[in-house]
């Protein structure tokens, strides 16, 4: 007999999760319940009553929980709504003191443009690997004093506190101007009389140009704004030579622009060439084009490239075990005036502006939903989880999918989320409770390859959402791709091969294994699960079908990748 396991690559609508659906050979049904020698079990209870909670779930922003940046705004004078005013605030000693720990009140320089001078020393603290690209928040948690403590050290002055405008505009420039990091370059370079000149530029200097020319290219800023704006940053915060130097640049960008003639690299010569010449117009490292070449093709990794280079939307989903249904959210976005669509999985809804809103609401504080892609949601779609299962999830924090998993549960089973992060783990279970969810969930400490070999514990279904080089995400995660090197991806597949063999241990006969990553890259999925079901004939892959939407598998959605596997007839 052949058994099917079915690849779901995910990049057209930025559908993340590829879940493979393995069951152990035993001839047993899925719908089988109650864990065997499970050692953890505090009785599951119902997830009644109503949580509050704020929490941003991991998968917008996967590596970034508990150290988000936020913006108080001090008092109303601190922030006049657009650069250039003439009154000149000055924050009160309170403010001041609280801000940077000192008594010196910072002088606030309202000559430059605020949101500008906030995404330069952002984006030069990103580029030391000292900040995040997100900037999605809640207003108001003390971090972004800090962050404001680095604007007035970096440039020797204080920027006003920012308002959502200002947050949006920093998310959105910060955001493209790392994405496009690459195809910025290239140009800013050709444009400098000599190379030298690039190579040696200030680091302040280079990202103020990169902000000038994204404006310029990416985002049809008008041209006052983008040069005159830039120009003053750069006068002010450095000196007026490099103001100079900025007005120079970015107007002989402008002329070339309006000549149609920027200098990029034509696309022709052998597949090296191509590739070379694509990750400068599509901005994404050679190695990624020429893999995605090989394994996609050049169309579609064309598209991808596109797909990576697009504005993300935000996926929110209604928090069921909370009692509130999706009607009840999209009340409260209709009453914020927060345009929304409806996803076609029950529980969620998408936002592509106004997520600072939803936030300051309070709606997720209150536990009525919880932001989180829809792509995690297909992984639960997948897992299936049946009142009464126990279900252990090996890479659980910080949890999204084992608070989706929970809530599907409807009061009856057991979910064990088992990370080797603590400090992941426990932003798991601070979540769950505010979700109302604790009495199901315990948290595990361990490294699943340790556990996996000491327990006798077996539970109904395993879920493996594998540490991954996460390639099906680069338009959320805007740094991801400048921070992943080719040689990450054998050191992933060697751990998720371990990790895969330690999950099945964890299988009760008749009992589900699903594998997910957030990769669209062919060795972290198909390829690892061949070689499991090589390593591990008494296990069957199954077919995803039925188990999420059509719309996922063959529509504009996920690609579907068909592929067989012998194993043994049973
Ligand atoms: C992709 S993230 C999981 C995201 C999570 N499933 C969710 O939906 O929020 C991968 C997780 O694997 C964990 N991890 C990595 N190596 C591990 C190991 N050897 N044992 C257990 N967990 C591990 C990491 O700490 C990380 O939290």
């Amino acid at each position: 007999m052949e058994g099917r396991a079915l690849a779901l690559s995910q990049f057209r609508l930025r559908v993340v999760g590829s879940p493979f659906l393995l069951s152990v050979d035993s001839g047993a049904t899925r719908g089988s319940s109650g864990a065997s020698g499970t050692p953890h079990s505090r009785g599951s209870s119902g997830a009644s009553g109503r949580g509050r909670v704020a929490t941003i779930t991991p998968e917008a922003y996967p590596s970034r929980a508990g150290r988000g940046r936020a913006w108080k705004r001090d008092s109303p004078e601190a922030s006049p709504r657009r650069a250039g005013t003439t009154r000149v605030p000055k924050l009160s000693p309170e403010v001041s003191s609280q801000r940077t720990g000192r008594t010196k009140v910072p002088s606030v320089n309202l000559e430059v443009s605020h949101h500008r001078a906030v995404a330069a020393v952002r984006l030069l603290r990103i580029e030391k690997g000292k900040a995040f690209v997100d900037l999605l928040n809640e207003k108001g948690n003390g971090s972004g004093e800090n962050e404001m403590s680095y604007v007035e050290r970096t440039l020797g002055f204080s920027t006003r506190c920012l308002d959502n405008r200002d947050i949006r505009l920093v998310t959105v420039i910060v955001a493209g101007t790392v994405r496009w990091k690459r195809y910025l370059d290239y140009l800013i370079m050709s444009l400098c009389s000599e190379e030298k000149v690039f190579r040696e530029m200030e680091p302040l200097l280079l990202q103020i140009l990169r902000i000038g020319f994204f404006e310029i290219l990416k985002l049809d800023v008008p041209v006052y704004a983008a040069v005159d704006e830039n120009v003053r940053l750069a006068k002010v915060a450095l000196r007026p030579g490099a103001g100079n130097l900025v007005n120079a640049i970015l107007r002989k960008l402008l002329r070339l622009k309006e000549a149609n003639s920027l200098p990029l690299p034509k696309i022709e010569g052998d597949d090296r060439a191509q590739a070379r010449a694509l990750s400068i117009i599509y901005s994404h490292p050679v190695w990624m084009v020429r893999r995605w070449f090989r394994f996609l093709g050049k169309d579609e990794a064309l598209k991808l490239m596109k797909w990576n280079n697009s504005d993300p939307y935000f996926s929110i989903r209604v928090n069921t075990a909370n009692g509130y249904t999706r009607a009840d959210l999209i009340n409260r976005l209709e009453s914020l005036q927060v345009h929304y669509e409806k996803s076609t999985m029950d529980e969620f809804v998408r936002i592509r502006e106004g997520m600072q809103t939803v936030l300051q609401a309070g709606l997720l504080k209150e536990g009525m939903c919880a932001v989180q892609d829809e792509s995690a949601g297909l992984v639960v779609s997948v897992v299936d989880p049946q009142p009464g299962e126990t279900i252990i999830d090996c890479c659980a924090a910080p949890g999204g999918k084992t608070l989706f998993m929970a809530a599907r549960l409807s009061g009856q089973g057991k979910i064990w989320a088992l990370d080797i992060n603590k400090g992941r783990l426990r932003i798991l279970m601070e979540a769950a409770k505010l979700h109302n969810l604790d009495d199901m969930i315990t948290d595990i400490h361990a490294d699943l390859r340790l556990y996996a070999k000491e327990t006798i514990a077996k539970y109904d279904k395993v879920l493996l959402d594998a540490p991954c080089s996460g390639l099906g995400v680069l338009s959320k995660r805007a740094d991801l791709r400048w921070n992943r090197q080719f040689e990450d991806l054998e050191e992933l597949t060697c751990l998720q091969d371990e990790l895969l063999d330690s999950a099945s241990m964890l299988v009760k006969p008749g009992g589900i294994l699903i594998y997910s990553t957030c990769s669209i890259d062919p060795e972290e999925n198909e390829h690892r699960i061949t070689a499991f079901v090589q390593r591990h004939p008494d296990f069957i892959p199954q077919s995803v079908h039925g188990y999420i939407p059509a719309e996922f598998v063959t529509g504009e959605g996920l690609q579907q990748i068909d592929k067989l596997c012998h194993s043994e007839e049973h």
